[in-house]
């Protein structure tokens, strides 16, 4: 049975509280805008092609009770860089005032970009030969998405076409998506892999051990710049210095048309607490300052080749 992250329920939403994983699977109910705001505020869901489809589900919600407008303020105001987010309350709102079905549309938001992540998994899954190691960062399978995934979606269908495959798998800190998220669902679909800290990856390129990185998306500007988890930009410096193919993966949902250069992405800084302790153990002391950048911009340049469900781009050509 494929990986969900979250089920629409005739009238609520339930939701995996990704914060409890790998350890415990604990499904969250949720009946309103503001509790679907919560839990992407705090990364009970994270991912941004997921966080749009569960904020346009949080907007069906909401509608019901409250002014459309408050409701999608609520929910714009949860995380700044993901495009999907943007886009789908966007599409939220259109359908709502041209009086058509709005749990419809959300329900076409989730279809779609199920649909549009095993495209890509299709058309991504030609840069992957069989035996080859590749290397991904953060979570970007079907925890991150309606299901099946991006980057891990363009690996997962690579696996299931038969090709003998290695993923090695950045552990993503402070919030370890690779380490508690990307793990997890490999380990569930029997794809080899193997865990690394994110200060490794470099050295395993130059030993020559990785033949390609896949990496997810928040948001893509016009010229190709990617905002993405923090420690993609320093991967693609390093695959770069090495020859080494950088691929990302994402939905058309994740281009944003009205910004030209990466510089321009709002970047989501977290609190300093995610940086100095996890669950709860600290290990930092307690008086020391911590800087918590969620993401960062990878320029165009440093990219081979964006892979959407409509097609391949290849910024530097
Ligand atoms: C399918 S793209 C998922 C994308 O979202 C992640 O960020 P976060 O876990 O903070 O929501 C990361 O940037 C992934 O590449």
């Amino acid at each position: 049975m494929e990986v969900r992250a979250f089920y629409w329920e005739d009238d609520h939403l339930l939701l995996l509280d990704q914060r409890e994983l790998p350890q415990k699977e604990v499904w969250l109910e949720l009946r309103d805008h503001k509790a679907v705001a919560k839990a992407i505020k705090e990364m009970a869901v994270r991912g941004a092609p997921a966080i749009g489809c569960v904020a346009a589900y949080g907007f069906v919600l909401g509608v019901k009770k409250e002014d459309p407008q408050k409701v999608y303020e609520v929910l714009k105001s949860t995380r700044p860089t993901a495009y999907n987010l943007f886009w789908a309350l966007d599409r939220m709102m259109k359908a709502l005032k041209e009086g058509r079905d709005i749990t419809e549309e959300a329900i076409s938001i989730e279809r779609e970009d199920y649909e549009a992540n095993r495209r890509m998994g299709e058309i991504g899954s030609q840069f992957i030969d069989d035996g080859m190691r590749v290397l991904t960062h953060c979570n970007t399978g079907a925890l991150a998405t309606a299901g099946w995934g991006t980057a891990l979606g363009v690996i997962r269908s690579a696996h299931y076409s038969g090709k003998r495959i290695h993923v090695f798998v950045n552990e993503t800190r402070p919030y370890m998506q690779g380490a508690r998220l990307t793990a997890w669902e490999l380990l569930k679909e029997g794809i080899p892999h193997t865990l690394i800290t994110d200060m490794t990856a470099g050295f395993l390129m130059k030993k020559g051990l990785i033949d390609a990185v896949f990496v997810g998306a928040d948001r893509i500007t016009k010229r190709g710049d990617v905002a993405n988890k923090i420690g993609t930009y320093t991967l693609s410096v390093l695959a770069k210095t090495h020859n080494i193919p950088f691929y990302v993966v994402a939905p058309t949902s994740t281009f944003d048309p009205n910004m030209e250069s990466g510089e321009d992405v709002p970047i989501e800084e977290r609190s300093e607490e995610e940086v100095k302790s996890f669950k709860g153990c600290h290990f930092s002391p307690k008086e020391t300052k911590a800087l918590h950048i969620a993401f960062d911009i990878t320029p165009a340049e440093n990219i081979t080749a964006i892979i959407t469900e409509k097609g391949i781009i290849y910024p530097n050509r």
